[in-house]
């Protein structure tokens, strides 16, 4: 298992949970506060010519302080990673949330969309565009509220929103038609129109504009011609044909979107913001820092304001004032006082930190003196790291002495452009071999794929649904949650808040695996096997990537990448009085969403009838036990 050493002390480095094209994602601990932050990782070598996409990123988020903007709390560099510690968003992607209820109801979509509307509004407001707005890219917290990351195509453009900007980029089905044609465009334009594809998707649980080649996709963007569903509501149709206007000067404006007749139903106020970029300034949790710092507070909010604002201390500040918000008593455990005495050197410590140090040493030898910190309380329940900090053999080598590395300042692109392109029009006229042949509806992932036939698309739906009202079905022996060492055995999880899980009716989790990567090899897909986890890997489908073009020199990607996942088979638990089930646990690890989705469904579908041995059973047939 890698272990980040630059981490050590700090924060406690958890599960993956999450990949994207540049990083990976875990689940961390601050150790000072003992709250949950996700921690991005990336590591240099792999970046290369995307570096500046991290650094848009980092830039971005220190200035940005919006609730629905997810929080950078620290940012830690090496010799071979960055690190980004932000906000821990546990309740998934909305893109999940989408697939799991197959669509959103209007006001569902209304409350999530307005939040959206709200981030953005609140970006342009300081001058910054987006560019990559979709469903993957805003995440939920436990309170079920938005938070949009992924900022690293970004731009805020030298002369404001007003400027034109260059580069095509974001993700081709979310692509407004003048970065399709490779034209100038406006930040705010763009970013409208990929809301009203975000919109359209939240209510119709598909995309307005999609196809499996590229050069289809791009002549129905262009046309701006889509479906419009019977359920979708005639205030529901005018606002998303206002956002997907191909004129973007016809095209709705962020203030109208914030007024909006749709927007505001049901609501006392239009969409509003507080353009704020300085964290609040709270007495309370400064007295909490100061009683371990041994500080003036006045002090410590002076420190505050004077750094980095990517550093231990405002990542301590800033989970503080997170737990007082959530209404939780202002704590720091007393491993952080371990940590703060251990890890920082005279040398690379702040002044401040330093003194933090010296306070946590008197306070560790003479017990009395924690007497002193009445209020705020310093939590004591966690018992004192007295060892000293080994050297860790499986580490980086960026960090053997037990000191915060020293931090380099991430350096912004002057320019907006610190961005991939998409392939535009321009460029996939120009290709010569553009597309790898056409296979039928539904047949294969190598070079195309096909639109998810609807027979399919319910087998999800009815799977997921299956799990809640589920009689019983299979008679493993149950086990004790967690035990699941044997390799023979699938893991048990507990059923209640569970998603982007299907239920089947087998009671054989063998047998499930069996006929998932039948379905799978069925499909062309390549898959590997850990376990109970299989690995799918898609190809990347029909376009060519388009040579290093314009002054950024950015890596472009092909319009619908390879998506990698996973299908692990899994025994739920807690459904029911009965025995767990047998469920199929599906998490994609890379690439487009949408592509996922259909190669889940497709598989799922063919794993569930395509078999004459098959028990695998969506819930909304009869045969079986899933009710
Ligand atoms: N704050 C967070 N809390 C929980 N999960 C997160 C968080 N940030 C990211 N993730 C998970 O990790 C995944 C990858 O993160 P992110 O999109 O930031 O990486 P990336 O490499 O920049 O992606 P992309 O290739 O889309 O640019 C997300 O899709 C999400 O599932």
């Amino acid at each position: 298992m890698v272990r980040y050493a630059a981490l050590k002390g700090l924060y406690d480095v958890d599960k993956t949970i999450g990949c994207g094209g540049f990083a990976k994602v875990k689940l961390g601990t601050h150790v000072a506060t003992g709250e949950k932050v996700a921690i991005k990782i990336m590591e240099k070598n792999a970046l290369g010519d995307d570096l500046p996409r991290v650094k848009m990123e980092v830039e971005a988020l220190k200035t940005l302080a919006h609730q629905h903007v997810c929080k950078l709390y620290q940012v830690i560099e090496t010799d071979s990673h960055y690190f980004m510690i932000i906000e821990y968003c546990s309740g998934g992607e909305l893109f999940d949330h989408i697939v799991e209820k197959n669509r959103l109801t209007e006001t569902e979509s209304r409350k999530f969309f307005r939040q959206i509307v709200s981030a953005v509004a609140y970006l342009h407001s300081l001058g910054y565009a987006h560019r990559d707005l979709k469903p993957e890219n805003v995440l939920l917290d436990k309170q079920q509220n938005l938070k949009l990351i992924d900022f690293g195509l970004c731009a805020k453009p030298k002369g404001g929103m007003q400027a034109h900007l260059y580069t095509s980029c974001g993700s081709p089905t979310y692509a407004a038609p003048e970065l399709v044609l490779g034209a100038k465009y406006l930040g705010s334009e763009v970013d409208i129109w990929s809301m009203g594809v975000l919109l359209y998707a939240l209510l119709c649980g598909f995309l307005p504009f999609d196809d499996s080649s590229i050069e289809n996709l791009y002549r129905k963007i262009l046309s701006g011609k889509y479906d419009e569903p019977s359920w979708l509501s005639c205030s529901s149709k005018r606002l998303i044909r206002s956002m997907l206007q191909t004129d973007p000067k016809k095209r709705i404006t962020i203030q109208e979107l914030c007024n909006h007749p749709w927007i505001t139903a049901g609501f006392l106020n239009p969409v509003s913001f507080k353009k704020n970029t300085n964290f609040e300034k709270d007495k309370e949790v400064l007295v909490t820092m100061s009683a371990i710092c041994h500080e003036d507070r006045e002090h410590i909010w002076q420190k505050l304001m004077e750094g980095s604002r990517t550093d231990y201390r405002t990542a301590t500040y800033l989970l503080l004032l997170d737990r007082k918000l959530r209404g939780l008593p202002l704590r720091l455990s007393s491993a952080s006082r371990t940590h703060f005495r251990g890890k920082l050197s005279v040398e690379n410590t702040p002044k401040a930190d330093r003194n933090m140090s010296n306070f946590i040493t008197k306070l560790d030898q003479s017990p009395g003196n924690r007497m002193l910190c009445k209020s705020p309380v310093i939590d004591t329940t966690y018992t004192m790291l007295q060892k000293p900090l080994e050297t860790d053999k499986n580490t980086e080598n960026d960090f053997t002495e037990p000191n915060i590395p020293v931090r380099k300042r991430l350096r912004s692109k002057d320019e907006d452009d610190a961005a991939s392109p998409i392939p535009t029009k321009k460029s996939t006229d120009q290709e010569k071999n553009p597309a790898t042949p056409k296979t039928p509806q539904g047949t294969d992932f190598k070079g195309n794929l096909s639109s998810t036939p609807g027979s399919a698309r319910k087998v999800m739906l009815g799977f997921e649904r299956g799990l809640n009202r589920v009689r019983h079905v299979l008679t493993p022996k149950r086990r004790a949650k967690n035990e699941n060492t044997d390799p023979d055995q699938p893991v048990l999880l507990s059923g209640k808040g569970l998603c982007n899980i299907s239920s089947t009716s087998s009671d054989c989790p063998k047998q499930v695996l069996a006929q998932l990567r039948r379905a799978l090899h069925r499909k062309g897909i390549s898959c590997r096997q850990k376990g109970f986890v299989l690995l799918g890997e898609t190809e990347s489908i029909s376009c060519k990537p388009e040579p290093k073009t314009g002054k950024d020199n950015a890596r472009p990607f092909s319009a619908r990448s390879a998506c990698s996942f996973e299908l692990e088979v899994c025994l739920v638990d807690g459904l029911s009085d009965a025995k767990p089930l047998v469920g199929i646990r599906r998490k994609r690890l890379k690439g487009d969403a949408w592509v996922y989705k259909r190669v889940c469904e497709e598989v799922l579908a063919l794993a569930s009838d395509g078999d004459e041995t098959a028990q695998l059973s969506a819930s909304n047939t009869e045969s079986n036990c899933l009710i």
